[in-house]
């Protein structure tokens, strides 16, 4: 099975890339840019282009934890992908566009293969949200917490490589390590490269989860073939 791993920056896409063998073709790494809108872009361009089908997608980078869910350097595997930003404002309070006739804002990944990759890297499990604006405020972070009570992340991507995934009709995944706390804005204590030392440890550890999983779709595969 190929693998497409999308990340928003180049920082991110060689600390991925750093976890694999030399010559290794199953898995290719790309820096699309940062938010939904260049991820989503640059996952469908890919999918599009590709000589070869991809088996899955999975969204990969830093990201904020939430509280004490996602503490610095840990990892998250998103069992909902989130877009938390993508609706209206109403004298009620927020809307997601569902609410309004409109699109998706959630994503879910293949239960059994987000389990895999728990147990495998030590990641939690939770809701990993999609934001356009990282969040500055402990106000913020309320409310999201508030409206998404099983949100362990946020990100700015995986919402829009989820979306691009579902056109094709691949899985995906989303999996994060913590840089930051979800809260009142201070960049000085980011831990970028901490999280981007787990984002290689964690996936050093995933290719034989993958290679399970292919297998065990492969034999689901042959199944329905029989049926
Ligand atoms: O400054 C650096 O060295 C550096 C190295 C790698 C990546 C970065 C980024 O700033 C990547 C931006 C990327 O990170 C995600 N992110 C991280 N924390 C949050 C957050 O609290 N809320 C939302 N997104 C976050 C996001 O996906 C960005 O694309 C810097």
């Amino acid at each position: 099975m190929r693998v497409l791993v999308v990340t928003a920056v180049p920082a991110e896409r060689d600390a991925v890339t750093r976890a694999f063998a030399p010559g290794d073709t199953a898995v290719d790494v790309i820096a699309c840019g940062v938010g939904p809108a260049a991820s989503a872009a640059g996952t469908a361009t890919a999918l599009a282009s590709a000589t070869r089908p991809y088996g899955l997608v999975v969204s990969a980078g830093i990201g904020g934890g939430f509280g004490h869910l996602a503490p610095l350097a840990s990892l998250v595997v998103a069992d909902a992908i989130v877009a938390a930003d993508l609706g209206a404002e109403t004298p009620d309070g927020y809307v997601p566009v569902t609410a309004l006739g409109f699109g998706a804002v959630e994503h879910l990944p293949p239960a059994a293969l987000v389990r895999a990759v728990a147990d495998a890297t030590g990641a939690v499990t939770g809701t990993v949200l999609t934001v356009s604006t990282v969040t500055g405020s402990a106000a913020r972070a309320a409310e999201l917490r508030a409206r998404h009570p099983y949100a362990a992340a946020e990100a700015m991507e995986g919402f829009g490589v989820a979306e691009a995934a579902s056109l094709h009709g691949v899985p995906v995944l989303e999996l994060r390590a913590v840089s930051n706390a979800v809260g009142p804005r201070d960049r000085a204590a980011w831990r970028v490269g901490e999280a981007l030392a787990a984002l290689t440890g964690a996936f050093g550890k995933l290719v034989p989860v993958l290679e399970t999983w292919e297998d065990r779709n492969e034999d689901r595969d042959e199944e329905h073939d029989d049926a």
